[in-house]
Formats: structure tokens, C-alpha cells, sequence
């Protein structure tokens, strides 16, 4: 199966910038029994960290994170690009592989001592993850474990958390 998964990936060079190899999962996506496979990988792992709620940050992290919420029936926390949540939010930011951002999430979105789990496409150098992990437990959460469709190991994500598990379904050596 994992080898469906990578089959599936897209390796698309010097995109949004020169030397960057873009990994698209949007193939899964369009591949209804791949892309139910792929939400139940990620929802048995969500299973056995027992999370209260996922939190996905967007935008990739939505089409990710909401099925493996909805099939196990938990909730959902968006970590969201600035200026986009309505009410008051906690912010943080962070660097990527390319470029740099902030994600905001709803004050009121994680109760204290809720487990959660981040899950999100890819993991590179583990920004979006840190940024994720300072907003939930600046509210009160614990971050149990975090879940992805690919990983990208050479660029030490998580060496940038030590002690945080990480479950990824394909990974990439030499990105
Ligand atoms: O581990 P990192 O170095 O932080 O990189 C991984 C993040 O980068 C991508 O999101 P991006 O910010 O490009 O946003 P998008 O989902 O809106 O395309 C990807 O979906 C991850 O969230
Ligand atoms: N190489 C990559 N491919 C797709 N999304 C990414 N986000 C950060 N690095 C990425």
C-alpha cells in the first residue's frame, strides 16, 4: 500500500521556486479508494494516540486532517492563515522550505488538557508543525503525535521537536 501511496505522489522540480522538489498528493486525492485508504492510515494512528480533536493547518492540512477527523468522529481545529478566523485567535509564525508565514487558531478552539494531533500533507522542516505546537499548547493542549501522507527526512523536521512522534505514510530521501 505504501507503495500505491507513492505512486500516486507527484514529483514536480523547481516548484514554487528553483530547487525545491514539489511533492503533490493531489493524484491521491482524485483516486477515491487510495484517498480512503490514505484517511484510514492516518486515523488508526489518530486512534491509538486516543486525540480528542485534530488540528490541520491550511490549506493542505484541511483536505488531510477532515476525513481522519469525521471518520473517527472527533472535532476539528483549523490552523489558519492570518486574518481569516473571525473571532479572537492565538498567533504564531514560522519559516518553511520556501518562504515564511503565521497560522492563527480560535482562542476557544482547544479546551486545556485536550490531546491532539496534528495532521497535515507533508512534513519538511517542521515550521508549520512548531507553529502548530506553540498555538495548542498556549491554549492548554498536548501534542501527542502528528500524522502525514509524506515526510521529508533529510530536512530534519524532527530533530525540531525531539521527543514528538511522527507518523508519515511515504518518505523521501534526497529532497
Ligand atoms: O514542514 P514545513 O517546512 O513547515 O513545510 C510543510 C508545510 O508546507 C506546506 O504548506 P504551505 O505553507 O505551502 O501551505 P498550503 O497548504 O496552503 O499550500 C505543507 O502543506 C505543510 O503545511
Ligand atoms: N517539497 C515540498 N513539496 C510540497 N509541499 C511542501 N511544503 C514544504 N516543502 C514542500
Amino acid at each position: 500500500m505504501a507503495n500505491d501511496f507513492e505512486k500516486h505522489i507527484a514529483s514536480v522540480k523547481d516548484f514554487p521556486n528553483k530547487g525545491i522538489i514539489f511533492r503533490d498528493i493531489t493524484p491521491i486525492l482524485q483516486d477515491g479508494k487510495l484517498f480512503q485508504a490514505a484517511t484510514h492510515e492516518l486515523a488508526e494512528y489518530v486512534k491509538s494516540k486516543n486525540a480528542d480533536v485534530i488540528v490541520g493547518p491550511e490549506a493542505r492540512g484541511f483536505i488531510v486532517g477532515c476525513p481522519v477527523a469525521t471518520e473517527l468522529g472527533i472535532g476539528f481545529v483549523p490552523a489558519r492563515k492570518p486574518h481569516k478566523l473571525p473571532r479572537e485567535v492565538e498567533r504564531a509564525s514560522y519559516d518553511l522550505e520556501y518562504g515564511s508565514n503565521s497560522l492563527e487558531i480560535h482562542k476557544d478552539a482547544i479546551k486545556p488538557g485536550q490531546r491532539v494531533v496534528v495532521c497535515d500533507d507533508l512534513l519538511a522542516t517542521a515550521g508549520t508543525l512548531r507553529a502548530c505546537k506553540q498555538l495548542i499548547e498556549n491554549l492548554g493542549g498536548e501534542l501527542v503525535g502528528s500524522a502525514f501522507y509524506i515526510e521529508l527526512p533529510d530536512l530534519k523536521g524532527k530533530e525540531k521537536l525531539p521527543g514528538l512522534d511522527v507518523y508519515s505514510l511515504v518518505k523521501y530521501h534526497g529532497a
